[in-house]
């Protein structure tokens, strides 16, 4: 099958190489031309595991190709929108500009019997919009919503959970249907469950599910600080509760909080989505989730200061971890960089070290001092957060990283370093919401004594 993938981003150029690796022929649309130069050479544009063996498989086998005109998506019988669907500049609701132009520049261009397919995540009702310009073009319309990951993109979408198609109950909706089961022959003959719904539901499947997964980090992180306060230790309270399988252990895990190109936006665009239709205690729910989000942040820099004797003012901090996760290089709205600024606008000197994410850093995090090297941005440190999981930090021996630093003392901001094996080597270890070292109100051990 002809299929074109509009948005080249990481949504749509994961798509577009899962889609040719199933054996369809596939072109990337982008305005970004430098973004199609390299994806036209078979390389990637950013860091996603398993990603650039796929681009240079689809690049020789000729199956994927990549443009910035239009005109060359014409052939295509399924055209999927995956462009950018960012949180408007103004409010908590969707900038939708980049979609709509997506949609007014490929009209010209697509053929009657043809399928456009919306995969960008968008607010309820925005389908019914795109609709309505693709009337008398004898092109039908379905909402089928991404639910990969990044870090595990290309896994994802080769065994996604679940597809779920939006159409209009009408004969043009039964074609969109089958079209789409030709798409994904492969991921249904594996048994990956398959819903069909009307517009309106599909795109609130996806929007709902980014809130209750961002409801559920809020959740726990607000639990882990009522762990410190009363010293009782999260990490255990999670594991405990997850294994009740109407909990479930997964997306359980405390911290610092969650960031991204995606679970903060989709959060705010459900709130005001809510809001305009009069549900308000579902935005009042979703403004405590985003708020007890942004306290995580907060709570890990003020435990940085009090850790640090209450101020960190020329104090040498290391952060292990710019990324909103690991396996990427995608920095949006990265907890760990609001971190690091926030103790930076303290009058901390921050040195950030990343294995993915150097040249963003460079460019947008002015007041942070940006070092490749692991053991370089270590050396001299006063404390030490760990604010993104990557396995090179993980794995990092604690022993060898106490002889760099001038104060072995360690906030783990992900919970995800072996306590004990840090704590053998000397370091004053603290994570989130274990124990009440930490806690507001209750002095803090260790440095700041030291520092007195
Ligand atoms: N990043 C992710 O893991 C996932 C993203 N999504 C959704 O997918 C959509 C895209 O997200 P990302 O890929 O993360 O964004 P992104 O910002 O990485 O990529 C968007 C791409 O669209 C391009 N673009 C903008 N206007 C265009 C136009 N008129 N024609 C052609 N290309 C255009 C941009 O140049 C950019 O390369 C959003 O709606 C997002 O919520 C859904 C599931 C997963
Ligand atoms: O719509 C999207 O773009 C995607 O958003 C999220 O995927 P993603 O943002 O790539 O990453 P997640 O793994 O969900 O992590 C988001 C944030 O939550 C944090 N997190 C995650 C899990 C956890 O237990 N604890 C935790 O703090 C991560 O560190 C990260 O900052 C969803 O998980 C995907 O299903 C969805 O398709």
């Amino acid at each position: 099958m002809k299929i074109s993938v509009i948005g080249a981003g990481y949504l749509g150029t994961v798509h577009a190489a899962t889609l040719a690796s199933m054996g369809h022929h596939v072109i990337g649309l982008d305005t970004d031309a430098a973004r199609i130069e390299t994806l036209a050479r078979g390389a990637a544009p950013f860091h996603e595991p398993g990603l650039a063996e796929l681009l240079q498989d689809g690049h020789s086998s000729g199956r994927l190709t990549f443009s910035t005109d239009p005109a060359r998506l014409a052939d295509a019988d399924v055209h999927f929108l995956c462009v950018g669907t960012p949180q408007s500049k103004t409010g908590n609701d969707t900038d939708l500009s980049f979609l709509l132009s997506a949609v007014s520049a490929l009209l010209p261009h697509v053929r009657p019997g043809a399928v456009v397919v919306g995969k960008s995540t968008v607010p309820v009702g925005t389908a019914a919009i795109v609709a309505q310009m693709l009337l008398g073009t004898g092109v039908a319309l379905a909402w089928n919503p991404e639910f990969l990951r990044q870090g595990t993109a290309v896994q994802d979408s080769l065994a996604p959970d679940r597809l779920v198609y939006g159409v209009p109950s009408d004969a043009k909706g039964t074609q969109a249907c089958s079209m789409l089961d030709v798409v994904y022959a492969p991921l249904l003959a594996r048994g990956t469950p398959r819903l069909v719904t009307n517009f309106a539901t599909a795109e609130l499947i996806k929007v709902s599910a980014n809130a209750f997964l961002a409801l559920k980090l809020s959740y726990v992180n607000a639990v882990g600080q009522l762990c410190e306060q009363v010293g009782a230790d999260v990490i255990q309270l999670s594991q405990a509760l997850g294994l009740d399988e109407r909990i479930g252990g997964r997306y359980f895990h405390a911290g610092v909080g969650f960031g991204g190109g995606c679970l903060p936006k989709d959060l705010r665009s459900f709130r005001a989505q809510a809001h305009r239709n009069g549900v308000e205690s579902l935005d009042e729910m979703l403004s405590l989730v985003d708020g007890i989000n942004a306290d995580a942040r907060y709570h890990t820099a003020e435990a940085a200061v009090r850790l640090c004797g209450g101020s960190v003012r020329g104090r040498a901090i290391t952060v292990l971890g710019a990324t909103f996760k690991p396996n990427t290089d995608d920095i949006r709205d990265s907890p760990a960089l609001d971190v690091a600024s926030q103790l930076a606008a303290q009058g901390a000197h921050v040195t950030v070290t990343d294995p993915q994410a150097g040249d963003h850093v460079w460019l947008q995090y002015p007041q942070l001092t940006f070092q490749s090297d692991v053991s370089l941005a270590l050396r001299g440190a006063d404390m030490v957060l760990l604010l993104t999981q990557w396995p090179q930090f993980l794995s990092l021996d604690p022993a060898l990283t106490a002889a760099l630093v001038q104060r072995p003392v360690m906030l783990d901001g992900r919970n995800a370093l072996d306590a004990a094996a840090w704590q053998a080597a000397g370091w004053e270890y603290h994570g989130i919401g274990r124990g009440q070292v930490l806690a507001k109100n209750v002095p803090s051990a260790g440095l700041s004594q030291a520092a007195a």
